[in-house]
């Protein structure tokens, strides 16, 4: 594949005579590894959305994998798209076990109905989760999980199809400290990965980024105000325009640290 993962140009989407997304303009090229970041409502899930061709935009042209958002079959475009997201979560059917969350994105569905899977899919599907840290919950029920194991199973079943782009929406929200540093860190590994897939991985907060993203897109009333590598857009100017307010921004050993200026 050559180099461009996702290209919008001039994306709007309206929803309710609201515009959630104004006039976004990305390109996010193979191997990049970027991290969308902004206040609450600024637009940051409906643009992974319109990555994971979900959402068609109101205005302006997508392509994803090189396929055109509107003439593609997001049927054939989806199975290349690995989605973490907490809206993915809720849709999980009562009772699934976490294997079979795992080994039915292969058929980018929810829900083991009578598909059939090698040994080389349940060996996958056990590897990704051991090397998620989740190995001793293979046969649990997903529902009975802890919100910190719910994220790392659903990185796992992401991962499962072997997509050739990842999005994960918000993957450190509601986990405690240590939660965080643990995927924190797997992030980190996997973005260290030159075998692992392109990454956008949506946050509110620079602290959650792991080392290895190079690049950074900031949101603010579903426009991008600042895009581009990560240590040229996470500045006290960018940051503070994004989340209005003045801050200050640091980094030590790889990871980022914003808090306001007093
Ligand atoms: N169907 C809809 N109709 C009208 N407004 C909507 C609709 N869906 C989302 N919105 C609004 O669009 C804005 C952007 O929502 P979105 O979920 O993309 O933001 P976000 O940056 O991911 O927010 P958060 O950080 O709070 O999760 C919000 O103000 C939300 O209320």
């Amino acid at each position: 594949m050559a180099g461009e993962v996702l290209q919008l140009r001039g994306v709007g989407v309206r929803r309710g005579g609201a515009a959630l997304l104004r006039d976004v303009t990305w390109t996010v090229n193979e191997s990049e590894r970027w991290v969308i970041v902004g206040p609450n409502g600024a637009g940051k899930t409906t643009l992974l959305q319109v990555a994971a061709a979900m959402l068609h935009p109101t205005e302006g042209a997508v392509e994803v994998l090189e396929e055109e958002i509107g003439r593609a079959d997001v049927f054939e475009l989806r199975p290349r798209i690995g989605l973490a997201s907490s809206a993915v979560a809720e849709r999980v059917p009562e009772g699934e076990k976490v294997i079979d969350l795992v080994l039915t994105a292969s058929y980018a569905i929810l829900g083991r109905w009578r598909e059939e899977y090698d040994s080389t899919d349940v060996s996958r599907a056990v590897g990704l989760l051991d090397a998620l840290g989740c190995g001793d919950l293979i046969r649990r029920t997903f529902s009975t999980l802890s919100e910190g194991e719910r994220k790392r199973v659903q990185i796992a079943r992401a991962l499962m199809p072997d997509p050739e782009l990842l999005l994960l929406d918000e993957p450190a929200a509601g986990l405690d400290l240590g939660g965080r540093e643990d995927l924190v860190a797997r992030l980190a590994r996997l973005a260290d990965d030159p075998g692992a897939p392109t990454m956008v991985m949506v946050t509110h907060h620079v602290e959650e980024v792991p080392d290895g993203f190079t690049h950074a897109l900031l949101l603010r009333k579903g426009e991008a105000v600042a895009q581009g590598k990560v240590d040229e857009v996470f500045t006290p100017e960018h940051l503070s325009a994004c989340f209005g307010l003045a801050l200050d921004v640091d980094r030590q050993h790889g990871r980022w640290y914003a808090r306001a200026s007093r």
